[in-house]
């Protein structure tokens, strides 16, 4: 200070002394030698500064405002240190980020948080935080039937302000604070929750509360993954989940796999015991559109696991970018890797040569007794553009940075066109065939489109469980059945035929005529009788019953002519490949 105050007072004295003289000096010369003069006086008194600012009488001054400052600084980083030593012993904070899921189990929770329903400013928002339905509901919407279309409307508190309220005798503000991310104004938003505690028990209580929250109210749904392109997972749909019932495959397959993978989640310390890795993995095989995918998708429901699906044929995948994403799902979730044979270009063994565009070798046989296929003969080449390679793939499954208690489902049509190291155990646990549909899958699928959907289960747990006793029913009733289920049809024709638009399909507006059980059952039969033993598939047989869906009788009674246009069909397609 003292040196500021010496440095002024010199500067003053200075230039208010030789501006004065020099103003006075330059009066009695001409412009020129003014300026001169004035030049000459500047230099000279700029020099007696620097001369002044490193005398040694300077010099101590300098040496005193350093020591001062220093020591304010210190003392300023001390109290700032104390307070966040404080604030650190009183406060919890616990940040969410938005792509991480836990922001979304906390969206979902503070949305039923009175005081944060309750907030003045808010942004009104469509999203849904990965429910099927708005978190924050706007009191009202669900009522009215006409504003059930398109997404649900939600009101969440504005980013601008902090939000507290009391949790547990807990006092908690909030805050949603978004930054900017690139050059395009994307904003990402963190969610940041300061808790007035000392413990951290409080903090773990919110999240497992939070989270249980949110599970509960996604019950009903099934989440969906993908992977993006910068190989980190993104959640894209919720889906109702789907009965594993309402899936008709050979009895004893939806069982098995179900089974399965419930039993495999429940062993992890078998595993650990064991030396295991705690990972299992199903290859699902077969005609096409025999219900594979379907399955998945039911099982994930009824064991409440989400799924990821590595999209193998993505264009820049890599076997960097596979790895990253198998390391990056979180311990119990199903990966779906759909149509795994066509996720290759070049590397195709397990030496990455670059195999020959070859044609694809014929089956390789049922499983042997262990549940696993003899090895397949020969690996198939697709053009792909991926730049994934076989020996990435498997180290991918099951390398060492594979996740812990992943169940993997892979789908193939070309079974015999994958490579046995792909298909052995440990990668490929139980390899499960899919066939065209059978009689006893016609059967059940007639039943369940036609019947109300209350009495489907009813109907199907006849079907299976007294199988004969309905038989030898029906076949007692089978004249008099027959006789009303006639009558019936020609109303329904009659009724069929109107003056209406003109389209083709079935209209939702229009109902199937109420048959009885009986009556339904006895047209199944007559259905599934006219369909050939694994020859088309569950796909298409549901296909040609949405074509007839008012119309059972008719169903039942043109399956014939449709097989034999299938079969047209077929014969067709085979001729021009
Ligand atoms: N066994 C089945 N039971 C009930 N519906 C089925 C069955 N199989 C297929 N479907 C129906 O056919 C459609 C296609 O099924 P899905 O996609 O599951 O077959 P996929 O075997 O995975 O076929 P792809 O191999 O071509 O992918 C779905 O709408 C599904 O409801």
């Amino acid at each position: 200070m003292a040196t500021y105050l010496t440095i002024a007072q010199h500067l003053f004295t200075t230039f208010g002394g030789g501006s004065f003289n020099a103003t006075s000096f330059s009066g009695a010369g001409n412009s020129t030698d003014t300026n001169g003069a004035l030049s000459t006086l500047n230099i000279r008194d700029f020099s007696s500064i620097v001369a002044f600012l490193f005398s040694v009488r300077a010099l101590a001054d300098w040496l005193k405002l350093i020591v001062f400052g220093g020591a304010l600084e210190t003392l300023r980083r001390l109290a700032f240190a104390l307070y966040r030593y404080i604030v650190a012993s009183f406060w919890i904070t616990a940040s969410f980020h938005q792509d991480d899921s836990s922001y979304d189990w906390m969206m979902v929770w503070l949305s039923k948080q009175p005081n944060y329903r309750m907030a003045r400013e808010v942004d009104v928002s469509t999203r849904s935080f990965g429910l099927t339905s708005s978190a924050v509901v706007v009191d009202g919407e669900e009522a009215d039937l006409s504003l059930l279309s398109g997404r649900k409307i939600g009101l969440l508190p504005s980013p601008t302000l902090t939000y507290s309220f009391w949790y547990k005798g807990h006092y908690i503000a909030v805050n949603r604070i978004q930054t900017q991310t690139g050059w395009r104004g994307s904003k990402e938003e963190t969610l940041e929750l300061n808790i007035l505690a000392r413990s951290h028990r409080i903090l773990n209580e919110l999240l497992l509360e939070a989270k249980k929250t949110y599970n509960s109210a996604k019950d009903q749904s099934v989440s969906i993954y993908v992977s993006d392109s910068s190989n980190s997972w993104r959640h894209v749909a919720s889906r109702p989940k789907r009965s594993l019932s309402s899936i008709i495959l050979d009895p004893g397959v939806a069982e098995l796999l179900v089974d399965d993978a419930r039993d495999f989640l429940e062993s992890k310390s078998w595993y650990s015991a064991r030396g295991i890795p705690f990972r299992r993995g199903y290859l699902l095989y077969g005609a096409p559109g025999s219900g594979k995918t379907s399955l998945i998708g039911s099982i994930a429901g009824e064991l409440s696991l989400d799924v990821y699906i590595v999209s193998l044929s993505r264009s820049g995948l890599d076997d960097a970018g596979l790895s990253e994403l198998i390391t990056g799902l979180p311990e119990k979730c199903i990966c779906l890797m759909e149509d795994i044979d066509c996720a290759f270009s070049g590397s195709i063994n397990r030496k990455d040569e670059p195999a020959p565009v070859a044609p694809v070798a014929g089956p390789s046989g049922p499983p042997g007794p262990d549940g696993v296929p003899p090895p397949p003969p020969v690996v198939a080449a697709a053009a792909s553009p991926s730049r994934l390679s076989l020996s990435g793939l498997l180290n991918a499954l099951d390398g060492v940075a594979a996740q812990e208690g992943r169940i993997l489902y892979a789908t193939t049509n070309k079974y015999s066109s994958l490579d046995d190291a792909l298909c052995r155990p440990g990668r490929m646990d139980l390899h499960v065939e899919f066939k065209l549909a059978s009689r006893y899958q016609a059967k059940r699928l007639f039943v369940q489109f036609y019947l109300p959907v209350e009495e489907v289960e009813e109907a199907k747990a006849k079907l299976v469980v007294d199988e004969e006793k309905a038989k030898q029913e029906e076949e007692e009733e089978e004249e008099g059945e027959l006789e009303e289920t006639e009558s019936t049809s020609s109303t329904s024709e009659s009724t069929a035929v109107d003056d209406g638009p003109t389209y083709f399909g079935t209209s939702h507006r229009e109902h199937a005529p109420k048959l009885r059980p009986k009556q339904i059952a006895l047209l199944a039969e007559q259905f599934a009788d006219a369909i050939p033993e694994r020859e088309v598939s569950m796909a298409s047989l549901q296909g040609y019953l949405m074509t007839y869906k008012i119309r059972p009788q008719e169903a039942a009674s043109s399956v014939k002519k449709w097989v034999e246009s299938e079969r047209e069909a077929k014969t067709k397609r085979e001729d021009a490949t």
